[in-house]
């Protein structure tokens, strides 16, 4: 195996254990969609998604790559919206 192909499939085992996760953080972002439903919630918490982006952040080793994990949480919140936002228009 060529270095390429080494890399590549180390990209594959992350993007493994990142679909993983994501799924994961959907199932449980629905629960959080279900609880605002039934108490007629709005989608949108923009103090929440300010401090998951903080939070996150902080976290990181390097921090040379904060413009990415906060483009990176700031999409999945964005695709995490649209979710709600389906689930929320849906019948009971
Ligand atoms: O914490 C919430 O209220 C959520 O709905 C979850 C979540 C997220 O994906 O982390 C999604 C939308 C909100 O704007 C804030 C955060």
């Amino acid at each position: 195996m060529n270095e390429l192909e080494q890399y590549r499939k180390d990209i594959d085992e992350i993007d493994q254990e990142l679909t993983r996760l994501f799924e994961l953080r959907l199932n449980t972002v629905l629960k959080v969609g279900r609880y605002k439903k039934q108490r007629n919630l709005p989608v949108l918490d923009a103090s929440r998604e300010q401090a998951v982006i903080e939070k996150n952040i902080s976290r990181l080793t390097d921090k040379t790559f904060e413009p990415q994990v906060t483009k990176l949480f700031q999409s999945m919140m964005d695709i995490t919206k649209e979710t709600q936002t389906a689930l929320l228009k849906s019948k009971p």
